[in-house]
């Protein structure tokens, strides 16, 4: 069925909004409107040429990656940037390029046959009996730009060994695991671009557990089982993102451990990354991970200050905004967490400051993050919400540790777990042994327990927004 401009550029908003916070989310790509849809050339309206420089600037990956998922290998961008409002539904405008829509070069490998039997759908093209392989790569994710403090100096340490030497080092595979927004894909897709540098002829390719489960259906659907793993064998470095989304998918996990031990096998480079250590990863089988364990397992954490502070010093810089060391101080005190979430208040924080025509003084930052930092996760350990859940039952937090399995402890206990397994990046081992010396099978079904019983329990589901937000407001 053939798309319109509509329908492609709402599939792109869908995508679009896992990947940027809720108020970028609003300030940049709400007040898009699609304008036309005509031989993969997708035209976006965009309310002035500041928005457009900005969408150029900042989130110019984001939207290739959408609209090359909604439309395909070929997709373009074209804005239609509005100059003068002179008619509400019809204003002025005039049309730009997506300048930024650059990509690193696809890598040609020779096949026997025709390369259709052997690469799976986009985005690999085809011709006689050449197969170009796209990377995937994004090219602002490099190891340069990529701070180093001693939440990641591990992972850091063994990406720049890799690079140097894909397949030859003993970190093989590199298992790159932590929380949500820390730079675990930034830092295998840098290895993948350092790679492409100093070995141009090796074939690097970056693909999500997603793709890579829905690439192994589509094969498995067609019968074209052994053109994919033979797609898969040619490949010299491979990025596989997300690998805990493998849990539970037992062909897949087979189809993946035969690609494993044949790359390795042939010296070739493996990376995986997931959001949680391998003795975390339940619902994968045991051989597979035992291999993950031959090579190295390197946690990312949350940055401490000084590296919150270096990050946004770098991307202030990159994108030539001027923000004032007490500005940038105030920014990474409050948005702790996460780094993604850090670059979301920097971009919010500019863009409302333009549209507003105000200096970034700290008094002005202070009231526009007001609202949004009550929403930021406060630095919180699973010290302060063992104490916020204890306050809210009216219970000493020694309770919590004692060997009961009274109803109130329990839940009290199981509550604790879920705040500190959503709002910190301790592993599950170390929750399960501060809040009542469990282990972390304990605290994955006090996860499971919490989430099942607030889609079934009105008042319970109440109760724990009414602690969410006494652990916001904690400060
Ligand atoms: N140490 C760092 N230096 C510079 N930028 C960083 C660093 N860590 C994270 N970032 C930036 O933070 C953003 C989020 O990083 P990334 O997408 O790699 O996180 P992730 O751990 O893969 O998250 P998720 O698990 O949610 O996919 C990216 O824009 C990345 O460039």
């Amino acid at each position: 069925m053939k798309k319109d401009c509509k329908s492609v550029w709402s599939e792109c908003l869908d995508l679009i909004k896992e990947q940027v916070l809720p108020r970028t989310f609003k300030t940049w790509f709400a007040p898009i409107r699609a304008l036309s849809f005509k031989d993969d050339v997708l035209t976006i309206q965009v309310p002035s040429q500041y928005v457009y420089e900005c969408l150029e600037e900042h989130f110019v990956d984001i939207l290739r990656k959408a609209v090359r998922s909604a439309i395909g290998p070929n997709a373009k961008l074209e804005y239609s940037v509005v100059v003068e409002e002179s008619h509400p539904r019809d204003p002025l405008s005039v049309t730009m390029p997506s300048n930024n829509m650059k990509k690193v070069e696809p890598n040609t490998v020779y096949v026997n046959g025709k390369p259709d039997s052997v690469a799976p759908k986009n985005p690999f093209e085809r011709n006689n009996n050449r197969l170009q392989i796209d990377p995937q790569l994004n090219p602002s994710y490099t190891l340069d730009s990529y701070i180093e403090g001693s939440c990641n100096r591990l992972a850091k340490s063994a990406a720049v060994a890799i690079a140097q030497n894909p397949g030859g080092t003993a970190f093989n595979p590199l298992l790159i695991y932590g929380g949500s927004g820390l730079g675990k894909t930034h830092l295998a897709q840098a290895i993948g671009m350092e790679v492409k540098q100093n070995y141009p002829n090796k074939v690097v390719l970056y693909v999500t557990t997603n793709v890579f489960q829905t690439q192994f259906t589509e094969a498995v659907r067609k019968n074209e089982i052994n053109d994919f793993l033979h797609f898969y064998q040619l490949i010299d470095v491979l990025i596989l993102d997300d690998i805990h989304e493998l849990a539970g998918k037992t062909a897949t996990q087979n189809t993946f451990f035969h690609i494993f031990n044949h790359l390795h096998q042939s010296g070739k480079q493996l990376i995986l990354t997931s959001d949680r250590s391998p003795a975390e990863l339940s619902g994968l089988e045991e051989r597979l991970l035992s291999r993950f364990r031959w090579g190295l397992s390197a946690e990312i954490k949350a940055p401490d200050f000084e590296t919150r502070m270096e990050i946004a010093r770098f991307k202030a810089h990159k994108d030539g905004i001027d923000f004032s060391d007490e500005v940038l101080e105030y920014i990474c005190k409050y948005v702790s967490n996460n780094v993604r979430e850090l670059e979301g208040a920097m971009i919010s924080l500019l863009a409302q400051a333009t549209f507003n025509h105000k200096d970034l003084t700290v008094d002005v930052v202070k009231e526009i993050l007001g609202k949004m930092v009550k929403n930021q996760k406060v630095e919180l350990t699973v010290e302060d919400i063992q104490q916020v859940v204890c306050k809210h039952f009216n219970m000493a937090p020694e309770m919590l540790q004692e060997k009961t399995r009274k109803r109130e402890v329990v839940q009290a206990r199981q509550l604790a777990m879920y705040f500190s397994k959503t709002y910190t990046n301790a592993s599950l081992a170390y929750i399960g042994k501060q809040i009542g010396k469990k282990d972390h099978t304990t605290v994955l079904y006090a996860c499971k327990a919490v989430t099942d019983l607030m889609e079934t329990d009105r008042a319970f589901k109440a109760q724990v927004e009414e602690l969410q937000k006494k652990l916001y407001c904690r400060n």
